[in-house]
């Protein structure tokens, strides 16, 4: 089966992250992409601009897409704005499908990209919606200090899971050295430490949040356990770490 994968995501024109990485890794694994931009940015070493896409023109297209037939999965990428996103969810009601919520207000440079709160986030919870904060974004998620250590993880992403998130996978590749690199995926009352090793990652890889999201909503769209999916998920970022292809 084919999922059909909705992304909702900025435009960064080079692909190196946001919707164009996303389109790629979703057909990388075997998925056909929708793509409707929340934004157009622009990102360059010395250049750097956000413009929020049009609520009307942003309904339009998820409507049109819906109109072509079923959705399987969506991918939650930047979303500029409460308008962006009331709109976007509005349009999506009653859709019959797994939604992955990558809750990214900054670029890996530290640039905004989004006013989002955490409670806009919060607000996004449901039984069938994955969210993949990494460390820092888990703990802005649940308002509480820097978390440093595997267990934090742990027990962030558990806490997440109270609030209503069908699964949360947080993703360590940020945890101080002497941790090693582990990602925690917690559902269903179940918690999974997948360990891994510590790739360089050459400056213009960049976007890894964003396969990661992408390629995993394809599979969670195909039918696949959150457990099975993250870690197909997590494959195709290695492989693109390695070769810089989706
Ligand atoms: C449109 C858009 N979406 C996501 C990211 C995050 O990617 P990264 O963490 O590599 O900066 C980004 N920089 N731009």
């Amino acid at each position: 089966m084919r999922p059909r994968v909705l992304l909702l995501a900025g435009l960064e024109p080079t692909g190196r992250a946001g919707l164009l990485a996303d389109v790629a890794a979703v057909r990388a694994r075997g998925g056909d992409a929708v793509a409707v931009p929340t934004a157009q940015t622009a990102q360059g070493s010395h250049t750097f601009a956000v413009v929020p896409a049009s609520p009307r023109m942003l309904a339009a297209q998820v409507t049109a897409a819906r109109e072509w037939g079923p959705l399987h999965a969506v991918k939650w990428g930047v979303v500029p704005g409460p308008s962006q996103l009331a709109t976007a969810r509005a349009a999506l009601k009653d859709a019959d499908a797994w939604w992955v919520v990558d809750p990214v207000v900054r670029s890996s440079r530290g640039q905004a990209l989004s006013r989002l709160t955490a409670r806009h986030y919060l607000a996004l919870a449901g039984p069938r919606v994955l969210v993949t904060p990494n460390l820092e974004e888990a703990a802005w998620l649940l308002g509480r200090p820097a978390l440093g250590t595997v267990e934090d993880a742990q027990e962030a992403a558990e806490a997440l899971c109270q609030r209503g998130f069908g699964a949360v996978l947080v993703k360590g590749g940020h945890l101080p050295e002497g941790q090693g690199l582990a990602d925690v995926l917690a559902y269903a009352g179940r918690t999974v430490v997948m360990r891994g090793r510590r790739l360089k990652r050459p400056p213009e890889r960049r976007g890894t949040g964003c396969r990661l999201a992408s390629a995993l909503a394809a599979e969670l769209g195909r039918g696949t356990g959150p457990e099975a999916a993250v870690r197909a998920a997590r494959e195709h970022v290695t492989g693109y770490l390695r070769t810089g292809r989706d």
